[in-house]
């Protein structure tokens, strides 16, 4: 568990961060959001002590940051950057393996580990492991980074915009492994991001940030349905904050029983999520669709005049 109390960061007469209060939950993913500047990347590096606060109070699991040998700290604290600092001239394995390296692992229990994270961000060892990182498309330079992270099982992530300079559509991929990922392993993370949509993905507790400041946080369904101002409310989407909601339900949510009428022509999986369905639905003038499973077969019907009534209830 991670525990901000009153935390503030002075740089010269600037106030970065104004009296922050935040409490991340173990195993729960905390998406830091706001507009350039508002103190994201140093509210996530007073949490390793990169940047040391200088008011109120930084827990982790209900002791002082402060009270911890700072390198000691960083060690048991995974950290993700865009840039992913990778060292240029070690290998992939190499790489990954360093922290348990500092941590005096046994040569075959790193290997071991190093294999098996490589195979759950999807680098195949055969491939990757000797490879250098000038080497890797930022895509593989970047699961990279998140396998180094995660090397001596911190129970804590920070990451800092780690999908950022990724093109949309690795984006969205490494997003989605990183939810199954965290469904795995909840870890506990503090997640800084520009993306409203990845923040909202991958969120249990959003956090909005202005001028240093917590502007309103919980989650991400109760601040789409209830931004405290205009600023929270444009920050989500404004209008199309409802598209926002409609892309983290799922089809299968909301789908109906096959009923006695004939199956609707237009077809979508049951994993879509219903800003997809709706989406299938204006491109083809529909207003209901026939819901498959991974093998095609019609499970359930969607009907958007269902879907209205129930938003209206
Ligand atoms: N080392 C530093 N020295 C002086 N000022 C700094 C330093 N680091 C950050 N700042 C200032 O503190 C404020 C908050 O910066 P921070 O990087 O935390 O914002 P951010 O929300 O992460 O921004 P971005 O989204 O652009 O990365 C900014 O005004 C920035 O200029």
């Amino acid at each position: 568990m991670i525990e901000l109390f009153d935390v503030t960061k002075r740089f010269g007469h600037e106030t970065a961060v104004d009296s922050i209060s935040l409490r991340v939950e173990k195993g729960e993913l905390c998406a830091l959001v706001g507009t350039s500047g508002c103190g994201k990347s140093t509210t996530l590096r007073m949490i390793n002590r990169l940047i040391e606060h200088d008011g109120g109070e930084v827990h982790l699991d209900g002791q002082p940051v402060r009270s911890f040998d700072e390198v000691a700290l960083r060690r048991r604290i995974g950290y993700v950057i865009q840039s992913t600092g990778l060292f240029p001239h070690w290998t992939v394995a190499r790489n990954i393996g360093l922290v348990p390296r500092l941590l005096k692992w046994p040569k075959a229990r790193i290997r071991q580990r190093v294999e098996e994270l490589m195979q759950l961000l999807g680098l195949p060892v055969t491939e990757f492991a000797d490879k250098y990182p000038r080497q890797l498309s930022g895509g593989q330079a970047q699961r990279v980074g998140v396998a180094r992270a995660l090397a001596a099982d911190p129970d804590i992530l920070l990451m800092d915009e780690p999908f950022g300079a990724l093109d949309p559509i690795t984006r969205k991929t490494l997003q989605h492994e990183m939810g199954e990922i965290q469904a795995r392993l909840h870890k506990t993370i503090v997640f800084v991001t520009h993306d409203m949509d990845e923040a909202l993905a991958l969120a249990d507790r959003l956090v909005v940030m202005h001028q240093g400041r917590i502007v309103q946080q919980g989650k991400p369904i109760e601040l789409l349905h209830d931004p405290v101002n205009p600023f929270v409310e444009s920050l989500l989407g404004g209008m199309d904050r409802g598209l926002k909601e409609a892309a983290l339900i799922q089809v299968s949510e909301r789908m109906l029983p096959l009923g006695p009428r004939l199956l609707a022509s237009e077809r979508i999986a049951y994993g879509a999520t219903l800003s997809q369905a709706l989406s299938v639905m204006l491109w083809h003038g529909v207003d209901r669709l026939t819901v498959v499973d991974e093998e095609d077969i019609p499970i359930g019907e969607l009907s958007l005049r269902r879907l209205l009534g129930a938003n209206a209830a």
